[in-house]
């Protein structure tokens, strides 16, 4: 597993006594008709968001197919949208990231680039860090030419709260290989990402 997997090491019972105690620090009454199934509710949907831990998404990469007819260009997948969470403050990410790679002699099937992004997305992390695991995933594993990756993402900690600035948006991006170096292969990476 990776650095940040662990088992869970708190019970259903207390994640959701936290829950009811984040409640009341709201400002409100955890009693109330209302909010009764509400920390059991946020238990399992902490599952299902932060499904991330249980998960190694360079597993997703080891199917690959050899039969590529001699294929030899970047694949390029666009605007995969993510739901993340800030390390910082626990609030969404909401994004999307484009992924491409310049195959060696596999190709690997197209919807594993969208799930090793959402494996990444749902943890808690910061946009830099979840740009770059993405892309050594990738590189590590297909061991292609060259990889890239790009991510444009809003942060709710920043646009709903602190400096309170609607629409704005983080990009960050992680090229690996000839991505990087090759100036032919970089430009027609950014090229597909922008168009
Ligand atoms: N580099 C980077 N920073 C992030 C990311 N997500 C959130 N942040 C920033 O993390 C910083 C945490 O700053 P702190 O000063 O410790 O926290 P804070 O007092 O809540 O800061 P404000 O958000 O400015 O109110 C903030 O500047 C956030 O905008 C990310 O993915 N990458
Ligand atoms: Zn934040």
């Amino acid at each position: 597993m990776t650095d940040h997997a662990h088992k869970p090491s708190v019970s259903q019972a207390e994640a959701e006594a936290a829950v009811r105690t984040l409640i009341q620090w709201a400002g409100d009454n955890p009693d109330r008709e209302g909010l009764l199934e509400t920390p059991k509710r946020v238990a399992k949907s902490y599952r299902e968001l932060f499904q991330g831990y249980e998960v190694e998404p360079r597993e997703y990469l080891e199917k690959t197919f050899e039969e590529v007819g001699g294929y030899d260009e970047l694949v390029v997948l666009k605007n995969i949208r993510f739901v993340s969470f800030c390390e910082h403050h626990m609030l969404p990410v909401v994004g999307v990231a484009h992924v491409g790679y310049l195959p060696t002699d596999r190709v690997v099937g197209i919807s594993k680039l969208a799930r090793v992004v959402r494996g990444f997305a749902r943890r808690l992390q910061i946009q830099e860090k979840m740009t770059s695991d993405i892309a050594h995933a990738i590189q590590d594993v297909l061991r292609p030419h060259g990889v890239g990756v790009v991510i444009e993402a809003e942060h709710s900690c920043m646009t709903m709260r602190g400096v309170d600035v609607p629409g704005a948006s983080l990009s960050t991006s992680c090229l690996l290989g000839s991505v990087r170096e090759d100036p032919r292969t970089r430009e027609e990476f950014l090229r597909l990402v922008r168009g």
